[in-house]
């Protein structure tokens, strides 16, 4: 499994997009430090939470990983409650599941420099 981090995501609607097992999505979450795998309802999604060191540094987290995912055409949900604390989930609505997609935005966000915007505990 070659870098994600260097990988493209591709269009959504290609019609031999599929949702991946369980099984592949527990491989691809060893590339993907810091994210968790979860199942909502019978839908995999990828996510991860950070505690914020104020609400504007969190909007501007928000913007650094929203022009990774305008220029990756593929988004994640953004959730910021209770003023400081972030959660990101990741998955493939267009399939209602994870495809490679979802790993090569969790890569690239991780490779995002957000150590300025994140309390010193950061890890919610
Ligand atoms: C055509 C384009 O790929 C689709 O509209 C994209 C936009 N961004 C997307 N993002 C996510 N997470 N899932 C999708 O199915 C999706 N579809």
């Amino acid at each position: 499994m070659d870098d994600l981090a260097a990988k493209k995501c591709v269009p959504c609607n290609s019609k031999d997009l599929q949702a991946m097992t369980e099984e592949s999505a527990t491989e691809f979450l060893l590339k993907v430090a810091g994210w968790n795998l979860v199942n909502a309802n019978g839908t995999l999604k990828l996510n991860r939470s950070w505690k914020v060191k104020s609400f504007s540094k969190g909007l501007e987290l928000f913007q650094l990983v929203g022009n990774v995912a305008e220029t990756e055409g593929h988004h994640p949900d953004l959730h910021l409650v209770g003023w400081n604390n972030i959660t990101i989930e990741i998955w493939t609505h267009a399939v209602g599941g994870l495809t490679e997609n979802d790993f090569i935005l969790a890569a690239k966000i991780n490779g995002l420099n957000l150590h300025h915007l994140l309390r010193k505990n950061a890890s919610a």
